[in-house]
C-alpha cells in the first residue's frame, strides 16, 4: 500500500530485524504491524458512538495472523491454551487480584502493551470486525468476554 493511501501521518517502513513491513505514525510515533485503516465515516444513527476508546489484552496463538510479539519471537501455544490464559487474566481482574493495565503491560502480545493495552480512540472500520463489534457493544468501564480475531484472543475494556 503506497504511503499516499495510508491515513495522515502513517508511513510504511521495513523492519531491519524481521524483514517485515510495519507502519509508523510519524506524529505519534505509534507503530504497528497491521495496516492502519482510514477513520470510519461518522455513523449517522444516534444509538451508537462515533468513536470509543478501549484497552485490550491480546494472547496470540500458533494460528494467529502473526504468531510473534514483543514478548515472544515464535508463539506456539494453541488457540485453546490462549483462551484459557485470557479467561484466567479476566478472572484475576474481576476478582481484584490485579489490574487490567498490570496484566496488559506484562502479558499482552500487542504492541499497545507498553501503554497498558490502551489503543486510543477509534471509530468503526478501524479494527477487525469481531473486535469492533465487541468494543462498540460495551458500556464505558465494562469488560468483554474473550473475543477471537485473526490476531488471537482478546479481552477488551472500554475506557471512553
Ligand atoms: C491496532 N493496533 N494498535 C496498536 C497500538 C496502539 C497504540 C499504541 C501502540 C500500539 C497496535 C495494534 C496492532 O495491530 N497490534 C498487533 C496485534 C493486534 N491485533 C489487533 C486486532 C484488533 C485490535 C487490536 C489489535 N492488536 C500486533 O502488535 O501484532
Amino acid at each position: 500500500m503506497a504511503n499516499e493511501e495510508l491515513p495522515k501521518g502513517w508511513e510504511k517502513r521495513l523492519s531491519r530485524s524481521t524483514g517485515q513491513h510495519y507502519y509508523l505514525n510519524i506524529y505519534t510515533k505509534e507503530s504497528q504491524w497491521d495496516v492502519p485503516n482510514k477513520p470510519a465515516q461518522p455513523c449517522d444513527n444516534g444509538d451508537s458512538p462515533e468513536e470509543v476508546q478501549c484497552s485490550h489484552i491480546l494472547v496470540k496463538h500458533a494460528e494467529s495472523r502473526r504468531p510473534s510479539s514483543w514478548r515472544e519471537q515464535n508463539i506456539t501455544r494453541s488457540k485453546e491454551e490462549a483462551l484459557d490464559l485470557v479467561k484466567s487474566y479476566r478472572e484475576q481482574i474481576v476478582t481484584g487480584k490485579t489490574t487490567f493495565s498490570e496484566i496488559a503491560s506484562k502479558y499482552s502480545d500487542c504492541s499497545s502493551a507498553k501503554r497498558g493495552g490502551d489503543l486510543g480512540p477509534f471509530g468503526r472500520g478501524a479494527m477487525q470486525k469481531p473486535f469492533e463489534q465487541a468494543a462498540f457493544a460495551l458500556k464505558v468501564g465494562e469488560l468483554s468476554s474473550p473475543v477471537h480475531t485473526d490476531s488471537g484472543v482478546h479481552i477488551i475494556e472500554r475506557t471512553a
